[in-house]
């Protein structure tokens, strides 16, 4: 009889020490795991040291696709253009549909402004995602990676052209950079010789903060408003998507004379963003089949309501 009585004690016990212990392993792997994604958010990715960068953004060899698109673009962003866009924006509804059916119903637009790639929207966008997801970035970046580009929906929602729409961005209200890509053709903006608008602090102030700044309207500050509203993404996330057409800002250091204590933190963020944006291009075509399940599970990891208002 003992040993019976003794047996259930000790196998118990047993039982219960092997269950505390995988707890702890559990929360010791999640740590890990966590500190992992921390520690390769900040590394360079092993990605980027992958690529040969002359491939991209050749814009001097461009062809004119590409160059007229830009002329074009820089001579209708002025102030005024700007005001009128973000005024519409307000208060014009535009659709209501979800992620993915956002994603599909870009599919038909070929970016004007890009000499990197001929693909379609869906797929540069997967390329992106699965390139942070390989990298083992957290799944808000790889979600960030998925959703980036889906501001270009504007150009079927009241868009002028593709020049509102694609494309790098700048400040309005301030001097044109030369860091810009093709600057001359800011000649022919309204407001290149204004004498507010064509001065180097223009409307702002030093240290005024990117916040204040006014970015020439397009695909960016778009998703920006609509993602900020309707997802739990963290703030890096959003300036990710603020900012990833910030070329002059982001790549060749110009306006930062506006930065704020807060933008030097997501700049970093926007850095880290970049390769997987700008590089990704030349990746594999990417299945959209076989990746949708795991996608549409990240979707709704931080888009509590299924419908977005776009
Ligand atoms: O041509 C590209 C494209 O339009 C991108 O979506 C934008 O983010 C880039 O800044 C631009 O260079
Ligand atoms: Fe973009
Ligand atoms: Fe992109």
């Amino acid at each position: 009889m003992a040993p019976s009585a003794i047996e259930p004690f000790y196998s118990d016990r047993d039982g219960l020490a092997l269950e505390d212990l995988s707890d702890d392993i559990d929360a010791v792997n999640v740590l890990k795991d966590q500190l992992k994604k921390e520690k390769a958010m900040h590394e360079k990715s092993e990605f980027d040291a992958e690529k040969d960068k002359t491939q991209f953004r050749q814009y001097e060899e461009a062809c004119d696709r590409v160059k007229n698109f830009y002329r074009e673009q820089h001579e209708k962003q002025s102030v005024a253009y700007n005001l009128k866009a973000r005024n519409d924006f307000k208060f014009k509804s535009r659709a209501s549909m979800t992620i993915w059916e956002a994603m599909e119903k870009l599919n038909t637009l070929i970016d004007e402004s890009d000499p990197d790639t001929s693909l379609s929207q869906i797929e540069h966008l997967l390329q992106s995602a699965e390139a942070i997801r390989r990298d083992g970035k957290p799944r808000w970046m790889q979600l960030t990676g998925l959703i980036h580009d889906l501001g270009k929906l504007l150009f079927f929602y009241g868009a002028e052209g593709q020049w509102d729409v694609v494309g790098d961005t700048f400040p309005v209200g301030c001097a044109f950079d030369k860091r810009i890509i093709y600057p001359d053709t800011f000649n022919g903006n309204p407001d290149h010789d204004h004498d507010i608008y064509g001065t180097k602090y223009g409307i702002y102030t030093p240290g005024c903060g990117m916040d204040n700044i006014m970015l020439s309207w397009g695909h960016d500050e778009y998703l920006y408003h609509i993602v900020k509203d309707q997802s739990t993404l963290p703030a890096e996330a959003l300036a990710m998507i603020r900012y990833h057409s910030f070329y002059p800002w982001h790549s060749a250091s110009a306006y930062m004379e506006f930065m704020d204590e807060h933008d030097h933190k997501m700049l970093e963020a926007v850095r880290a963003f970049n390769p997987y944006d700008l590089y990704s291009k030349s990746d594999d075509v990417p299945s959209v089949e076989v990746l949708k399940p795991y996608y549409l599970e990240l979707i709704d990891e931080f888009f509590p309501n299924k419908v977005i208002k776009w």
